[in-house]
């Protein structure tokens, strides 16, 4: 293994396992923290989804810590901190304490910043993230039910996040290529900044900041930050880059699509199904906290549907719905409602025939795939930017599409099957 990536949820972690795929390294994640002597395979790039994005600070970097040692162990050269292109994450942490923890344990004096992701819209300039042409704090990033982005400054938000002093390195340096980002480095360095926030518009700048990153032990940011490196491993002679797949087999049987998710372009997903006229069934927090729906009964429902086409079943609300349930039930209680219906509802699914199942939310996939049992994944093919078909390893042999609640075009929930097999 050359490369091993701790990923604070799942549908990052798919996400950062696609990029990484995409570049040639034979990749593989696992849900959870592995096993002490983890057997990877002939991995060379391992991420492990864990879900810690949003639970308390201390777990989160006990859980990352465990993490990191045993890719360590099991020969991982650089260390991956990935978290969302939005940079998700409160006051409270968890970006912050994971970051400061990889840091000591990797023996770094500073590590990258960098959630940029062009091609999902994500930039960053003087150090503020934009969400395609609006700043993260006047995106509906602001809305978010558990992370609300209000500030886009990350040099900000990270302060305030950890102890360790956060610098920045402006998009003029970067533009100046790999050897004046490794001076910038040197020089944030002796000025004991500990977490540099680098800027990134475009494609080439994350492969820039990738060559510059080359020999350091840890690097965080989102999957765009990938991109640039393998190609280090390349240069050394150590990685032959293999061609990604660009369709998959799946496993026969039925389909399903459980979206978790009230980000706006999960939101868009759901309205073109239902404008397609697809069968679809709409969950609601407090009918659920009511008994008034059960997993039994959204299971018949999806059963009854006719075959030939992927019913979909969502909690999706907008903004204002889902604070008027979180105003009654509390943020925690009824995201896990939501999340734990979902998860029986895929579990029973499972057990009647259904193997494709398409998942929008990392919260929500998360609690998917744990109740599916679901341990490991290969990766397949890129459905849009960020989001590949995956392969569950081992028992149950399922496909599975974990989707960024912001990422896809509006017609992702009816094209993704078009590339199985
Ligand atoms: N109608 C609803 N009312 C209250 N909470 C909801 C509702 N629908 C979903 N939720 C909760 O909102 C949260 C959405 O988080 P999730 O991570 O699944 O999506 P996301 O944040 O859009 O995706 P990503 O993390 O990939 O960007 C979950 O905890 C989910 O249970
Ligand atoms: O970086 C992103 O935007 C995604 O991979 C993600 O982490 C969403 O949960």
């Amino acid at each position: 293994m050359l490369l091993g990536a701790v990923a604070d949820d799942l549908t990052g972690a798919t996400d950062l396992a696609l990029m990484i795929a995409r570049q040639g390294m034979k990749t593989v994640q696992v849900i959870g923290v592995p096993e002490p002597g983890a057997d990877f395979g002939d991995a060379q790039a391992v991420v492990v989804a864990l879900k810690s994005r949003t639970i308390p600070a201390a777990e989160a970097v006990a859980m990352s810590l465990r993490s990191a040692e045993r890719l360590k162990a099991a020969g991982a050269e650089q260390i991956f901190f990935k978290y969302c292109s939005t940079f998700d994450s409160t006051d409270a942490g968890n970006i912050g304490p994971v970051a400061d923890a990889l840091l000591a344990f990797t023996g770094s004096d500073l590590a990258i910043v960098c959630p940029a992701f062009p091609a999902t819209g994500r930039t960053i300039y003087r150090g503020h993230l934009f969400v395609g042409d609006l700043l993260l704090s006047d995106s509906s990033m602001k809305d978010h039910p558990l992370t609300p982005m209000r500030d886009a400054s990350l040099v900000r938000v990270l302060q305030r996040q950890t102890p360790s002093p956060v610098g920045l390195v402006p998009l003029e340096v970067v533009e100046a290529g790999p050897e004046a980002l490794r001076e910038a480095f040197d020089r944030a360095r002796r000025a004991g900044t500990r977490f540099v926030v680098v800027d990134a518009v475009r494609d080439a700048h994350l492969r820039t900041i990738g060559a510059a990153a080359a020999g350091m032990a840890l690097v965080t940011g989102g999957s765009g930050l990938a991109m640039g490196l393998p190609g280090n491993f390349v240069k050394t002679g150590r990685l032959v880059p293999r061609t990604p797949a660009d369709r998959m087999r799946a496993p026969r049987g039925r389909a399903v699509v459980l979206a978790g998710s009230c980000s706006a372009a999960t939101r868009g997903q759901v309205q073109t199904v239902i404008d397609q006229g697809i069968p679809a069934f709409q969950l609601d927090a407090l009918a659920i906290a009511e008994n008034r729906i059960t997993a039994q009964q959204v299971a018949d429902w999806a059963e009854g549907q006719p075959v030939d086409r992927a019913p979909l079943v969502y909690s999706s609300a907008d903004p204002s719905v889902v604070r008027a349930v979180q105003d009654k039930l509390g943020v925690e209680r009824s995201g896990a409602l939501v999340e734990d219906l979902l998860a029986d509802v895929a579990r029973r699914l499972a057990s009647r025939g259904f193997t494709r199942f398409l998942v929008a939310g990392g919260e929500t996939s998360g609690a998917v795939v744990a109740a599916l049992g679901v341990q490991a994944l290969e990766i397949g093919p890129e459905i849009d930017p960020g989001v590949p078909w995956t392969r569950s390893i081992g028992s149950p042999d399922l496909a599975l599409a974990l989707k960024s609640g912001n990422f896809g075009t509006p017609d992702f929930f009816l094209k993704a099957w078009r590339v199985l097999d």
